[in-house]
């Protein structure tokens, strides 16, 4: 497309499939999760999750959402159990949200949508040497999905959007250290999952998703910080960062487990 993707109208998820025409293929994400419909799994294992607040490395605004990325030269931020096989390496969080509080999730519950949506983005280094290599693998990626729900202001949270002033444009990034994520888990790590895809182009058909049950909570305001972000950089007429969510795909030849009753 003449210029890169992104979530308006003409150059949104709707056009992505001219570029990518993963788009359209068997394994893509998100998806509407329907409890009923999903398959209790006894072989699941419980979710082993285990990060040092000392991999925290930085936060940046790449114009899509924001993400804080990690180091991830060495296994001391990993997701084990769950789903996968071996070890996945914490490699950055961020989130999708919407314009109002009644949208903005990417994936779905019996067709609820929740006002954002974490993502945790973990790499297979059990099989793989570097992130690079694993994004285009069929197990390269595993992301746990969490959805937040309008209710208290999250203390956890307000340590990220307190960070917001310095990467309001596209491109600007400032340090983050000493964060634990595991603080933006809920207290049940109880679980959907299935085989997807990322959610923004390259749509690369190589995430195992891990969709949390449970949700953390975000107070109304906190929301209001996150659409305080801009898509667009210094010197560009601003648009604020919002509605940047894929909606649910086909769910074609996929079954859904569940790790719970
Ligand atoms: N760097 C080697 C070549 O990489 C090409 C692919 O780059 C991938 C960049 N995108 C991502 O890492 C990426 C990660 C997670 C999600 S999501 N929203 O599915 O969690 C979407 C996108
Ligand atoms: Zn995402």
């Amino acid at each position: 497309m003449a210029h890169s993707w992104g979530y308006d109208v003409e150059n949104g998820p709707d056009k992505w499939g001219d570029h990518f025409p993963i788009a359209n293929g068997p394994r893509q994400s998100p998806i509407d999760v329907v409890p009923s419909k999903a398959q209790y799994d006894a072989s699941l294992k419980p979710l082993r999750i285990q990060y040092d607040p000392a991999t925290a490395k930085g936060i940046l605004n790449n114009g899509h959402s924001f993400q804080v990325d990690f180091v991830d030269s060495d296994d001391r931020s990993v997701l084990k159990g769950g789903p996968v096989s071996g070890t996945y390496r914490l490699r950055q969080f961020h989130f999708h949200w919407g314009s109002s509080d009644e949208h903005g999730s990417e994936h779905t519950v019996q067709g609820v949508k929740y006002p954002a949506e974490l993502h945790l983005v973990h790499w297979n280094s059990g099989k793989y040497p570097s992130f690079g290599e694993s994004v285009a693998k069929p197990d390269g990626l595993a992301v746990v999905g969490v959805f937040l729900k309008i209710g208290n202001a999250n203390p956890y949270l307000q340590k990220i959007i307190d960070a917001f002033d310095a990467i309001k444009e596209k491109g600007k990034q400032t340090s983050f250290s000493d964060f634990n994520p595991a603080t933006l888990l809920p207290g049940s790590l109880d679980f959907w999952t299935y085989d997807g895809s990322l959610t923004t182009p390259p749509l690369l058909e190589s995430v195992t998703w891990i969709v949390l049950k449970e949700t953390i909570s975000v107070s109304a305001e906190q929301m209001a910080r996150f659409r305080s972000l801009l898509f667009t950089g210094d010197g560009e007429a601003p648009c604020h960062m919002v509605d940047n969510y894929r909606p649910p795909q086909p769910l074609k030849q996929r079954r859904v487990r569940a790790s719970f009753k």
